[in-house]
């Protein structure tokens, strides 16, 4: 049981799907698929009134539970920039993920249960070969798996729809980032996730395993589309 006198208590159990083992174990998953490659990227689980969340510039493929941060959902303050509250610090010298506010914009925003940030080359090209405000893509049955939730975190696609991603620009500062991401949710309200130029892809689901889900489909849809762009082949159809 956890306790002020014994917060570790928080990152340590048996079980599988403990957001604690399970935030490692997927990040090991991937970085196999080159999404998490040299230290950025990951994943944040929220379970009701807590968020767990990996440390930042570290190989994500080796984290462990004991390096896992626990927070508090909602914190004091609107989001957490400064003076961030914690329930469960690694006794180690890590310091939270730097995307934590970003993760946020998927909580506060959507209600997520969980929000993952990728490096993945597909969503980095993607941005590069669709220099505009989105990336779009029809005809595609993925399309039609890759958004869905009946708790209104996504309208879901049908095969014949259009599947739009905003595109924002990249900043070095983590708020600007964190201010353009919140706002491109708020204009593309059905958006499964959010590209950032020259950067990655965030993508949230009501759980865990739809955002893995949800980040999946849309990295397919990424790499397809970048392929069909390459090899002169139009990615949005008429119906
Ligand atoms: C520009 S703020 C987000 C930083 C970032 O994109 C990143 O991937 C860093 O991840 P880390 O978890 O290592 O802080
Ligand atoms: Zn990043």
């Amino acid at each position: 049981m956890a306790s002020q006198d014994n917060p570790d208590a928080l990152v340590l159990s048996d079980d599988p799907l403990h957001p604690a083992n399970l935030i490692p174990e997927l990040c090991r998953n991937f970085y196999q698929l080159g999404w998490v490659t040299g230290t950025g990227g990951g994943i944040s689980i929220r379970v009701g009134d807590k968020v767990y969340i990996a440390p930042s510039g570290v190989q994500k493929e080796r984290i462990l539970p004991v390096h896992i941060f626990v927070l508090p959902y909602p914190q004091a303050a609107p989001s957490p920039h400064t003076d961030r509250v914690f329930l469960r610090r690694p006794t180690l010298n890590l310091k939270e993920s730097a995307c934590t506010p970003l993760f946020w914009n998927a909580f506060d925003l959507r209600d997520a249960g969980s929000c993952i940030h990728t490096h993945s080359q597909h969503a980095v090209m993607a941005t590069l070969l669709w220099p505009g405000e989105t990336f779009t893509i029809s005809h595609q049955e993925v399309c039609s798996h890759s958004v869905s939730a009946p708790e209104g975190v996504a309208r879901a696609l049908s095969y014949l729809d259009t599947l739009v991603v905003p595109i924002i620009e990249n900043t070095p500062n983590e708020e600007d980032l964190k201010d353009s991401m919140a706002e491109a949710m708020k204009n593309y309200p059905d958006a499964a996730g959010i590209l950032v130029r020259r950067h990655g892809v965030y993508v949230w689901g009501s759980d865990w395993e739809k955002a893995k889900t949800q980040a999946e489909c849309l990295d397919y849809l990424f790499e397809i589309g970048v392929k069909m762009k390459l090899a002169g082949l139009e990615t949005v159809l008429s119906s």
